[in-house]
């Protein structure tokens, strides 16, 4: 569970004390979640979210994620609000440890999401990209592909415990990211982590996005790719080619595709699988078999890799190049 830091309610009150939210009546941390730890607040003026930022997080990075999640809400993204305190603060510090408070969002995840969620994440993912347009702050993407061969360095040596023949592959993929990654496709912020537990929906409704805390500057379509392929894979393994054309049918009705994007779609899909493989097999081989966060199988994306790297035109995922470009440019 992801309560990696204790707050006596005492402290708590404290804290709550600087905001106009009534007082405290109970609190609970929520076992979900990697990064940080996050509690569920009720006071007498509603219920909201507490996370306090964790190692893991850059101090320097919170006014940006605490900034776009502020900037988005403000546009009508769904998507969790920070509350001010008395003194305007967005962020604080509570238990030696960074801190904000959070709008809380109504709505569960879903573990098999359907054609019709698949589309509305597609449609969301694009609103948030063109609702980010006008976000005043940069943030570098810290996983971006010159990231990729360090971190894969500082595992190499055990990457063919967890698969013979592992280190060669990567390796492999690694040189031609090196010489084939797609340059002068457009930019802006993406979430860069938009898997189903990051998207809630409620009464068959999408009601909002979280966990901004991977978002960053970096190639809009590299992002429909993640979303791509954390949203469009069956449990056994196969690509569910509706699902594909649904979330990028939602994606495009909102921003179409440059014709340039859409062919660089297999690649930017294996890049997205390269980067979701290297930061599991780093966890899988360095964070502790009894620590309390879950590890994630970065086997299932190896599969997905070797799925996008027998895809020769992105017609594959579904729509074919008129479909997506229409309107572009
Ligand atoms: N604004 C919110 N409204 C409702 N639940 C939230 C909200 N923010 C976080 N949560 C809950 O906290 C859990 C962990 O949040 P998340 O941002 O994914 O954490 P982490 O950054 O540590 O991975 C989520 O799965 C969700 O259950
Ligand atoms: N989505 C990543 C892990 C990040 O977890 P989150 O709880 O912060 O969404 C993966 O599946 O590897």
């Amino acid at each position: 569970m992801a309560v990696y830091t204790d707050v006596t309610e005492q402290d708590l009150a404290a804290f709550l004390g600087r905001y106009d939210l009534g007082s405290l009546s109970s609190y609970k941390g929520i076992a979900e979640g990697v990064e940080n730890s996050n509690f569920l607040l009720r006071t007498t003026a509603g219920t909201y979210i507490l996370t306090l930022y964790e190692k893991r997080v850059n101090r320097g990075d919170l006014p940006f994620f605490i900034g776009l999640m502020e900037h988005l809400a403000e546009r009508g993204l769904s998507c969790p609000l920070p509350v001010h305190d008395r003194s305007g603060n967005a962020l604080g510090e509570l238990a030696g440890r960074p801190a904000a408070v959070f709008t809380f969002l109504d709505g569960m995840w879903t573990r098999r999401p359907s054609p019709e969620q698949c589309r509305a994440v597609g449609v969301s993912l694009a609103r948030m990209h063109e609702s980010a347009r006008s976000f005043p702050i940069a943030r570098r993407n810290g996983l971006a592909p010159a990231d990729w061969r360090p971190l894969y360095d500082s595992c190499a040596g055990r990457a063919d415990t967890v698969e013979p023949g592992l280190s060669a592959e990567i390796e492999a993929e690694l040189a031609d990211f090196e010489a084939n990654w797609p340059a002068d496709l457009p930019e802006g912020v993406i979430h860069a982590d938009l898997f189903p537990d990051n998207v809630f929906f409620l009464a068959g409704e999408l009601s909002g996005l979280i966990d901004f805390y991977f978002a960053c500057n970096d190639l809009l379509a590299y992002d429909l790719a993640i979303t791509l392929g954390a949203w469009c894979f069956e449990p056994d393994g196969s690509y569910n080619v509706t699902k594909g054309r649904a979330l990028i049918s939602g994606y495009v009705s909102v921003r179409p595709l440059a014709p340039r994007e859409y062919e660089a779609l297999p690649m930017l899909c294996r890049g997205a699988s390269m980067r979701f493989l290297l930061t599991r097999l780093y966890d899988w081989l360095n964070v502790p078999d009894d620590s309390f966060v879950t590890k994630k199988d970065p086997r299932e994306y190896l599969r997905k890799l070797r799925f996008h790297r027998g895809v020769r035109e992105a017609s594959a995922y579904g729509l074919d190049r008129a479909e997506v470009t229409k309107g572009s440019e």
